[in-house]
């Protein structure tokens, strides 16, 4: 069977679609949960923000997806905790 580029290129944006979707409720998910961590964590007394965990988690996307997975690391953790 053939396709067309028109078909193929189509086909693909509706996949990348419904992972955007899902990566969109993975960030919604990941955001309830950091809540918690810092909720609990300011409930005991201590601060909103944890850098070592941060930088952690900053390493963590770089290792992963190079300079940009640092980027994206920011804007999570900027989505979960605000800014600073
Ligand atoms: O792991 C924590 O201690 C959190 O509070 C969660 C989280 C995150 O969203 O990953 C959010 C704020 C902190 O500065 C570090 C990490």
């Amino acid at each position: 069977m053939t396709t067309t580029p028109e078909a193929t290129i189509a086909d693909a944006r509706e996949r990348i679609d419904a992972l955007d979707d899902r990566i969109i409720g993975l960030i919604q998910e990941r955001m309830a949960v950091s809540s918690v961590v810092q909720q609990t964590r300011i409930a005991s007394g201590g601060r909103r923000v944890h850098l070592a965990r941060e930088m952690e988690i900053l390493g963590r996307y770089r290792e992963a997806l190079g300079r940009p997975g640092t980027s994206l690391a920011m804007t999570l953790l900027e989505l979960c905790r605000g800014r600073i």
